[in-house]
């Protein structure tokens, strides 16, 4: 087995059912947005609630863009990520084809926030899903919405991809 199918074989095994309350598994140790072993990640880990997928997560200094506010792009790389783990209670992979992003107040570094991501509907192929980061005073700091179309897992080996180890 190459190390490409020895990934693929991970994650048809992720996508199984969660209990209610489970952490879920890194989509790979390599993940930009989950991976344990991406020293510029941002390894966010993320558990079922009911149909949806929480975490509690802060960014660090890498991660800033105007002084002490997160970079917008690593505030939507989270968010991309988290949807990423929604797909293990959908059953099926995915990909992000649409991704929008509201940031309706400065996400800072350091400060823990809450995240929150649901389905809202699906129509055929097509994810409608939708995201919220909120401070621990319950106030929104961004909101987000997102298509994702399904694919078969054989869409990420004729991607080449992995030259990960796992
Ligand atoms: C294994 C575990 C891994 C699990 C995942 C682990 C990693 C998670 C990480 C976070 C997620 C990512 O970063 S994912 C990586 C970033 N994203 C990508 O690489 C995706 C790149 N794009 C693509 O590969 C392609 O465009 C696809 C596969 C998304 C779609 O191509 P396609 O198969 O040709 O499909 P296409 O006909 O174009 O569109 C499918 C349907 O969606 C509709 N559609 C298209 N765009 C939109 C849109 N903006 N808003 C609404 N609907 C839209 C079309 O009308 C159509 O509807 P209808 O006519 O059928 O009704």
């Amino acid at each position: 087995m190459t190390d490409a199918e020895a990934l693929l074989a991970t994650w048809e095994q992720k996508f199984r059912p969660h209990p209610d309350g489970a952490d879920l598994p890194a989509h790979h140790n390599h993940c930009l947005g989950c991976g344990p072993d991406n020293p510029h990640g941002h390894r966010l880990q993320a558990r079922r609630h009911g149909d949806s997928v929480v975490a509690s997560h802060s960014f660090d200094g890498r991660h800033v863009g105007a002084p002490g506010i997160v970079h917008g792009g690593a505030v939507a790389t989270v968010i991309d990520d988290l949807y990423g783990f929604l797909l293990y209670l959908v059953g099926t992979p995915a990909v992000t084809r649409r991704l929008t992003v509201d940031y309706l107040a400065p996400v800072l570094i350091g400060t823990t926030y809450r995240l929150e991501g649901s389905v809202t509907s699906r129509e055929g192929r097509k994810l409608f899903v939708a995201a919220s980061l909120t401070a621990s005073d319950g106030r929104s700091v961004a909101t987000s919405t997102a298509v994702f179309v399904t694919v078969g897992v054989d869409h990420f080996g004729r991607c080449g991809a992995p030259s990960v180890d796992d």
